[in-house]
């Protein structure tokens, strides 16, 4: 890969990408430049990425043949507004942001405008993450291809229709804030009943990072391994039933569609 590639905004998630990118080698550190608006990040991300920062979007715009929008979605409009003119039709803009259209990017560039809708999540960080990428008609499939080999630097990829872009934030740009509550409630539990702290995350995390990696490696469906877990007479059939009680099912399933419903309100330009 030999593209130069840009992040017009560094906050967690660009910085997790970059990350990402540059341990998996796939992209060098000199092949990616950033622009931040605090000295304070400028001064980090320089140090800690070995990149190239400045406060400077226009060049950044102009110099990027990949450019990520990594700002908050009611940022864009001033943004696209400030770099528009410094983006022409060969570059690549790969939105990062809930509830941002493909219709309203191309709309405020005003030409017609490669772009991709992405929603990557944090653990791009450690080579983890888990990315959704939707392009627009002007993508060609070999520009596509090439993007999706960046996100694939730091973890898995899938294409998807736009029509399902506002419910993905919920099942994985989001969920890994919910996944980190489940772990800490869980090393609450076993802290109550005497295990020391460090030794409960590890416990709770390496156990949600197993049971992951039995869904996506078995094939084998979800109730099917939480079967295998319930010994009869035993524990876990005991916690099962409590987690039922407590409606666990149907918190998760009404948090997220919260989480959704948020996002639709982004795409309607609500703040
Ligand atoms: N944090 C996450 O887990 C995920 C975030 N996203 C998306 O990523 C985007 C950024 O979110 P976060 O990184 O969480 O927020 P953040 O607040 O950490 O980062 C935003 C960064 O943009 C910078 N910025 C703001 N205006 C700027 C400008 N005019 N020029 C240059 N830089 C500017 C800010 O200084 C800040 O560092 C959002 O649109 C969000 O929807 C998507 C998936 C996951
Ligand atoms: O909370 C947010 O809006 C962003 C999008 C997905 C994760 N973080």
């Amino acid at each position: 890969m030999t593209r130069k590639i840009g992040f017009l905004g560094c906050g967690q998630m660009g910085q997790a990408m970059i990350q990402g990118m540059i341990e998996s080698r796939v992209v060098e550190p000199e092949q990616i430049s950033a622009t931040a608006l605090t000295d304070e990040t400028i001064d980090f991300v320089a140090d800690e990425y070995g990149i190239s920062i400045s406060n400077d979007n226009k060049k950044l715009a102009a110099t990027s043949d990949i450019l990520f929008l990594a700002v908050k979605p009611y940022m864009y409009e001033g943004v696209i507004q400030e770099i528009k003119s410094s983006v022409t039709e060969d570059t690549i803009v790969v939105t990062v942001a809930a509830g941002i259209t493909l219709e309203k990017v191309k709309q405020s560039f005003d030409f017609n405008v490669k772009v991709i809708r992405s929603m990557p999540n944090t653990p791009s960080l450690v080579g983890a993450g888990m990315s959704v990428l939707c392009p627009n008609d002007f993508v060609t499939e070999e520009e596509l291809a090439v993007v999706k080999e960046l996100f694939e630097s730091f973890g898995e990829s899938e294409v998807i229709g736009e029509q399902h872009m506002d419910a993905i934030p919920a099942i994985s740009g989001s969920s890994p804030a919910y996944v980190y509550m489940f772990i800490e409630a869980m090393a609450d539990a076993a802290v109550q009943q005497g295990l020391p702290r460090d030794k409960a995350y590890k416990l709770a995390a390496q156990s949600v990072q197993g049971a992951a990696k039995m869904v996506l490696e078995t094939g084998k469906h979800p109730g099917e391994l939480k079967d295998i877990v319930c010994t009869p007479g035993g524990t876990t059939i005991e916690a099962v039933n409590m987690l039922e009680q407590t409606g666990m099912r149907s918190s998760v399933i009404q948090s997220m569609n919260a989480a959704t419903a948020r996002a639709k309100e982004l795409s309607k330009g609500k703040k």
